[in-house]
Protein backbone atom coordinates (compact mmCIF):
# COMPACT_ATOMS: atom_id res chain seq x y z
CA UNK A 1 0.00 0.00 0.00
CA UNK A 2 0.92 3.93 -0.39
CA UNK A 3 1.88 5.64 2.20
CA UNK A 4 2.55 9.34 2.70
CA UNK A 5 4.11 9.78 6.26
CA UNK A 6 3.20 13.51 7.62
CA UNK A 7 4.64 15.24 10.27
CA UNK A 8 3.95 18.76 11.81
CA UNK A 9 6.81 19.04 14.56
CA UNK A 10 7.92 22.37 16.46
CA UNK A 11 11.14 21.37 18.22
CA UNK A 12 11.83 17.71 15.91
CA UNK A 13 10.47 15.12 18.00
CA UNK A 14 8.23 13.78 15.99
CA UNK A 15 10.03 14.54 12.38
CA UNK A 16 12.46 11.95 14.28
CA UNK A 17 9.46 9.10 15.28
CA UNK A 18 8.44 9.91 11.75
CA UNK A 19 12.12 8.85 10.57
CA UNK A 20 12.01 5.45 12.82
CA UNK A 21 8.43 4.74 11.48
CA UNK A 22 9.25 5.29 7.55
CA UNK A 23 11.93 2.76 8.91
CA UNK A 24 9.51 -0.13 10.56
CA UNK A 25 7.24 0.52 7.52
CA UNK A 26 9.17 1.25 4.66
CA UNK A 27 10.18 -2.89 4.30
CA UNK A 28 5.89 -3.84 3.45
CA UNK A 29 4.99 -0.24 1.65
CA UNK A 30 5.47 2.10 -0.37
CA UNK A 31 6.07 4.60 2.15
CA UNK A 32 6.81 9.06 1.03
CA UNK A 33 8.08 10.74 4.22
CA UNK A 34 7.51 14.24 3.91
CA UNK A 35 7.16 17.64 6.68
CA UNK A 36 3.55 19.37 6.51
CA UNK A 37 5.68 22.61 6.25
CA UNK A 38 6.53 21.42 2.94
CA UNK A 39 3.38 20.03 1.46
CA UNK A 40 0.70 21.63 -1.04
CA UNK A 41 -2.68 20.48 0.67
CA UNK A 42 -4.13 20.57 -2.52
CA UNK A 43 -1.78 18.00 -4.38
CA UNK A 44 -2.30 15.17 -1.81
CA UNK A 45 -2.71 11.74 -3.52
CA UNK A 46 -5.98 10.04 -3.52
CA UNK A 47 -4.21 6.50 -3.85
CA UNK A 48 -2.43 6.78 -0.56
CA UNK A 49 -2.91 6.27 3.19
CA UNK A 50 -1.74 9.80 4.71
CA UNK A 51 -0.39 8.64 7.94
CA UNK A 52 -0.21 12.43 9.49
CA UNK A 53 1.74 12.95 13.01
CA UNK A 54 1.53 16.22 14.97
CA UNK A 55 2.49 17.71 17.89
CA UNK A 56 0.68 20.43 19.97
CA UNK A 57 2.65 23.74 20.95
CA UNK A 58 1.77 27.56 22.61
CA UNK A 59 -1.10 26.51 24.18
CA UNK A 60 -3.25 23.81 22.18
CA UNK A 61 -2.41 25.71 19.04
CA UNK A 62 -0.56 23.46 16.16
CA UNK A 63 3.09 22.95 15.77
CA UNK A 64 5.26 25.53 13.56
CA UNK A 65 5.53 23.23 10.41
CA UNK A 66 1.84 22.41 10.85
CA UNK A 67 0.70 25.56 10.75
CA UNK A 68 1.84 26.74 7.33
CA UNK A 69 -0.63 23.80 5.84
CA UNK A 70 -3.16 24.45 8.07
CA UNK A 71 -3.60 28.14 6.51
CA UNK A 72 -2.89 27.28 2.84
CA UNK A 73 -5.84 24.64 3.34
CA UNK A 74 -8.37 26.97 4.73
CA UNK A 75 -6.82 29.67 1.92
CA UNK A 76 -7.68 27.29 -1.10
CA UNK A 77 -10.90 25.95 0.25
CA UNK A 78 -9.35 23.09 -1.10
CA UNK A 79 -11.40 20.02 -1.35
CA UNK A 80 -10.13 16.85 -0.05
CA UNK A 81 -12.74 14.41 -0.76
CA UNK A 82 -11.15 11.29 -1.64
CA UNK A 83 -8.34 11.43 0.68
CA UNK A 84 -8.29 9.18 3.60
CA UNK A 85 -5.91 9.68 6.67
CA UNK A 86 -5.13 8.49 10.22
CA UNK A 87 -3.79 10.99 13.01
CA UNK A 88 -1.29 10.64 15.80
CA UNK A 89 -0.46 13.48 18.09
CA UNK A 90 1.94 14.03 20.30
CA UNK A 91 1.41 15.98 23.48
CA UNK A 92 2.03 16.66 27.21
CA UNK A 93 -0.64 15.71 30.04
CA UNK A 94 0.74 18.72 31.97
CA UNK A 95 -1.17 21.22 29.25
CA UNK A 96 -4.71 21.35 30.09
CA UNK A 97 -4.75 21.64 25.88
CA UNK A 98 -3.44 18.03 25.93
CA UNK A 99 -3.04 17.00 22.13
CA UNK A 100 -5.29 19.74 21.05
CA UNK A 101 -2.81 20.35 17.54
CA UNK A 102 -3.53 16.75 16.43
CA UNK A 103 -7.38 17.25 17.46
CA UNK A 104 -7.36 20.77 15.35
CA UNK A 105 -5.91 19.43 12.38
CA UNK A 106 -7.80 15.96 12.31
CA UNK A 107 -11.27 18.52 12.44
CA UNK A 108 -9.90 20.52 9.95
CA UNK A 109 -8.66 17.49 7.54
CA UNK A 110 -12.67 16.48 7.81
CA UNK A 111 -13.99 20.09 7.53
CA UNK A 112 -12.48 20.27 4.05
CA UNK A 113 -13.69 16.81 3.15
CA UNK A 114 -10.98 14.51 4.41
CA UNK A 115 -12.30 10.70 5.69
CA UNK A 116 -10.40 9.35 8.69
CA UNK A 117 -9.38 6.12 9.08
CA UNK A 118 -10.26 5.34 12.81
CA UNK A 119 -9.92 7.29 16.01
CA UNK A 120 -7.04 9.58 16.59
CA UNK A 121 -4.09 8.02 18.86
CA UNK A 122 -2.47 10.40 21.37
CA UNK A 123 0.86 10.04 22.78
CA UNK A 124 1.21 11.42 26.32
CA UNK A 125 5.27 12.68 26.91
CA UNK A 126 4.96 12.20 30.57
CA UNK A 127 3.90 8.71 30.60
CA UNK A 128 7.56 7.33 30.76
CA UNK A 129 6.66 5.06 27.63
CA UNK A 130 8.89 5.46 24.28
CA UNK A 131 6.69 7.30 21.47
CA UNK A 132 7.25 4.60 18.78
CA UNK A 133 5.40 1.77 21.46
CA UNK A 134 2.30 3.34 20.38
CA UNK A 135 3.15 4.76 16.82
CA UNK A 136 4.02 1.59 15.27
CA UNK A 137 0.99 -0.31 16.25
CA UNK A 138 -0.92 2.25 15.50
CA UNK A 139 0.50 2.56 11.76
CA UNK A 140 -0.07 -1.38 11.48
CA UNK A 141 -3.77 -0.86 12.73
CA UNK A 142 -4.74 2.03 10.68
CA UNK A 143 -2.99 0.28 7.33
CA UNK A 144 -4.87 -2.92 8.22
CA UNK A 145 -8.33 -0.48 8.66
CA UNK A 146 -7.66 0.67 5.33
CA UNK A 147 -6.55 -2.04 3.11
CA UNK A 148 -9.76 -3.09 2.46
CA UNK A 149 -11.34 0.66 1.68
CA UNK A 150 -8.48 1.38 -0.67
CA UNK A 151 -9.02 -2.33 -2.33
CA UNK A 152 -12.71 -1.56 -2.69
CA UNK A 153 -12.48 1.72 -4.39
C1 LIG B 1 6.40 25.60 25.00
C2 LIG B 1 5.69 24.27 24.88
C3 LIG B 1 4.31 24.26 24.76
C4 LIG B 1 3.62 23.03 24.68
N1 LIG B 1 2.24 23.04 24.63
C5 LIG B 1 1.58 21.86 24.66
C6 LIG B 1 0.14 21.84 24.70
O1 LIG B 1 -0.53 22.87 24.71
N2 LIG B 1 -0.48 20.63 24.73
C7 LIG B 1 0.22 19.45 24.72
O2 LIG B 1 -0.40 18.39 24.75
N3 LIG B 1 1.59 19.45 24.69
C8 LIG B 1 2.28 20.61 24.65
N4 LIG B 1 3.64 20.60 24.61
C9 LIG B 1 4.37 19.31 24.58
C10 LIG B 1 4.82 18.93 23.15
O3 LIG B 1 3.73 18.72 22.29
C11 LIG B 1 5.65 17.64 23.23
O4 LIG B 1 6.83 17.91 23.94
C12 LIG B 1 5.97 17.05 21.85
O5 LIG B 1 6.61 15.79 22.01
C13 LIG B 1 6.87 17.97 21.04
O6 LIG B 1 7.02 17.42 19.75
P1 LIG B 1 7.79 18.24 18.58
O7 LIG B 1 9.22 18.41 19.04
O8 LIG B 1 7.69 17.36 17.39
O9 LIG B 1 7.08 19.53 18.38
C14 LIG B 1 4.34 21.81 24.69
C15 LIG B 1 5.75 21.84 24.81
C16 LIG B 1 6.42 23.05 24.91
C17 LIG B 1 7.93 23.04 25.07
Amino acid sequence: MKIALLYGTETGTTEMLCEDLEGHLGGDHEVEMADLGDTDPTSLDGDSLHLILCSTYGDGELPATAQPFAQALIDAGADLSGIRFAIFGLGDSTYETFNEGSQKLAELLVKHGAKQVGDRTTYDAMSGDMPEDSAFPWAEERIAEAEPLFAAS
